[in-house]
C-alpha cells in the first residue's frame, strides 16, 4: 500500500515494462530497481532459449523446450508471449495477477510485442517505458561488453536494434540510458506518481467517506 499523507491507502498493484534494444540496459536497470524498491516483483519469463553463463532456472528465466512452451500458451497459461531472435518468450500469467491483486507492482523486461499485448487486454494496469541507448556505437560496445553472446547473436541483435527502436513512440516513458544511476532514478520517479494514480488507489473511495463522515 503506498503512503498518501501519512495514511495508507488501498492499491491494485501496476505492471511497469522496461523495453529496449538488446543491450540497452533495461536488466541492469531492473535488478537495481528490485534491490532499491521491495514493492516491486519481478515477472519471471519462460523462454526456449539456452541458458547463459550465471543465469539460474527460476532467477533469470524458466527453460522450457518448445512442446512445454506450445503447451503453456495453448491452455491460457501466459499472459502474453512473443518470438524474439529466434526463440520463443512468454509471461507467466498466474504470478502476475496474483502480485496486481495484492497490492504488489510487477516489473516486465519484455520486447515491444509483449508491451503491445499487455496494452491491449489490461491497458489500465500498464505503465510502459522505452529505454533508448545513447548512440549505436555504445549500444554495440555494451552488447559486447556484457561478453555472454557470440559475435554471430550480436550482429543479429544489432540487425534488429533499428526495428525494436522504431516503436518508442508506442510507449509511455521514454529514457536515454547514459547513466545507471540516473535512469533508475527516473523510472522510480515515473513509478512514484503512477502509484498514485487516483483509479489505482482502490481504497480511496472509502477513506474518502470516512473523512466527509466525520465533517
Ligand atoms: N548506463 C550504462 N552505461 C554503461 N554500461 C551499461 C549501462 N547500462 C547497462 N550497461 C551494460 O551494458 C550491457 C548490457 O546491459 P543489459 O544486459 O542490462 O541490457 P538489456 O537491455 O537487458 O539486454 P537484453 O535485451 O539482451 O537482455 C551490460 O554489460 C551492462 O552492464
Ligand atoms: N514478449 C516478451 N519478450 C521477452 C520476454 N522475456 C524476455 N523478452 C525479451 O526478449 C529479448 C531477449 O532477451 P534475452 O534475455 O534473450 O537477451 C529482450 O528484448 C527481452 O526484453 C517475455 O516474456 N515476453
Amino acid at each position: 500500500m503506498p503512503e498518501t499523507m501519512n495514511t495508507k491507502i488501498a492499491r491494485r498493484g501496476l505492471m511497469l515494462v522496461l523495453s529496449s534494444p538488446s543491450g540497452a540496459g533495461k536488466t541492469t536497470i531492473s535488478r537495481r530497481l528490485l534491490d532499491r524498491d521491495p514493492g516491486i516483483t519481478l515477472s519471471v519469463s519462460v523462454t526456449t532459449r539456452p541458458m547463459r553463463p550465471g543465469e539460474q532456472p527460476g532467477v533469470h528465466y524458466y527453460f522450457v523446450d518448445m512442446p512445454e512452451f506450445d503447451r503453456m500458451a495453448g491452455q491460457g497459461e501466459l499472459l502474453e508471449h512473443a518470438r524474439v531472435f529466434g526463440n520463443c518468450y512468454g509471461t507467466p500469467r498466474h504470478a502476475v495477477e496474483t502480485a496486481l491483486s495484492a497490492g504488489r507492482d510487477v516489473l516486465f523486461d519484455i520486447d515491444w510485442q509483449g508491451m503491445q499485448q499487455l496494452a491491449a487486454n489490461a491497458r489500465a494496469d500498464l505503465v510502459s517505458v522505452f529505454v533508448l541507448p545513447p548512440s549505436g556505437t555504445e549500444l554495440e560496445r555494451r552488447l559486447h561488453s556484457r561478453g555472454q553472446d557470440s559475435a554471430e547473436v550480436i550482429a543479429q541483435r544489432m540487425a534488429k536494434a533499428s526495428d525494436e527502436i522504431s516503436h518508442w513512440g508506442e510507449y509511455d516513458y521514454v529514457i536515454v540510458n547514459n547513466d545507471v544511476d540516473e535512469s533508475v532514478q527516473a523510472v522510480q520517479a515515473i513509478l512514484r506518481a503512477e502509484r498514485l494514480r487516483r483509479t489505482r488507489q482502490v481504497g480511496m473511495p472509502a477513506f474518502v467517506e470516512s473523512v466527509q463522515a466525520a465533517l
